[in-house]
């Protein structure tokens, strides 16, 4: 499923917050969203998936403009894992991960068995099944993220959006988080903080700045020292390792010499 999104403008408060985002990402590919705090990723992706409506431009999916489409269909092709989940009702990780199945019922309908199957086999994909009958405030940050992903799983989209989906996870499960969602072989786009997950994981990567794209290309033609210099006023070097795969070493910034 290919998403494209066509001079897309958004002001909040009044400010342009993001200034005209042409976008084309293609099907089946993982695309990065990375750029300062405050650059527009979130915003970005609200718009998206349909949080924030655009005020300029327009967002297709599969060449048919977001907006003539429902929620419940978009819900249907398009799952959501953000780094904001927060309920205040006492729902079960089994209730949590059902939601996923909403898109696909109608009004009052009960679940089937096929959806307590669909969330049997989503939580085991997180490694979550012991988890099924726990109440889902109970969990720490880093397990709640992991039911998130998992009703995204039960949602069975074409495509998903990740809004810094691991921010709560250790590295086992940063890696574990990605891996599942890579393995689905869907189109993805996903904001990261970390280039060095970023390189591991896209195929392609936008990089944002003050609501603009400044560059656009393979973690290889993206991240280099110059852009980094740009984006985030920090030095470093960029390497590749022998499988080829690119990381980054951050320099103090602090001069040498200089007392701690
Ligand atoms: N409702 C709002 N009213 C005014 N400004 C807003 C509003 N929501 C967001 N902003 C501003 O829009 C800018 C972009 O925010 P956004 O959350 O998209 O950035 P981000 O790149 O995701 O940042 P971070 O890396 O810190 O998560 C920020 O300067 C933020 O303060």
């Amino acid at each position: 499923m290919e998403i494209a999104t066509k001079d897309v403008k958004v002001n909040l408060g009044g400010t342009p917050i993001l200034k005209g985002i042409n976008t084309h990402i293609k099907n089946k590919e993982f695309v990065g969203i990375i750029g300062p705090n405050g650059c527009g990723k979130s915003t970005f992706l609200k718009t998206v998936y349909r949080v924030l409506k655009p005020d300029n431009g327009c967002i297709y999916i599969s060449n048919q403009p977001l907006e003539e489409m429902t929620y419940k269909e978009t819900a249907k092709k398009m799952a959501v894992v953000s780094q904001h989940n927060y309920y205040n009702f006492d729902f079960t990780v089994r209730e949590m991960v059902l939601m996923g199945r909403s898109p696909y019922k109608k009004n009052m309908q009960r679940d089937t068995k096929e959806d307590y199957d669909i969330v049997d086999e989503c939580l085991e994909k997180v490694g979550m099944s012991s988890y099924i009958n726990r109440v889902f405030s109970s969990l720490s940050g880093g397990e709640q993220q992991r039911i998130i992903l998992a009703r995204a799983l039960a949602q069975k989209t074409e495509s998903m959006i990740l809004d810094e989906p691991t921010n709560h996870l250790d590295i086992k499960y940063q890696l574990q988080i990605l891996d599942t969602v890579k393995d689905l072989g869907i189109t993805v786009i996903s904001a990261f903080h970390d280039l060095n997950i970023a390189a591991m994981y896209c195929d392609k990567i936008y990089a944002l700045q003050a609501g603009e794209v400044v560059s656009y290309g393979t973690p290889q033609e993206v991240i280099t020292t110059e852009l980094i210099r740009n984006l985030y006023e920090v030095e470093s070097s960029v390497n590749r390792n022998e499988d080829g795969i690119l990381h980054v070493i951050f320099h103090p910034t602090r001069s040498k010499g200089e007392s701690r």
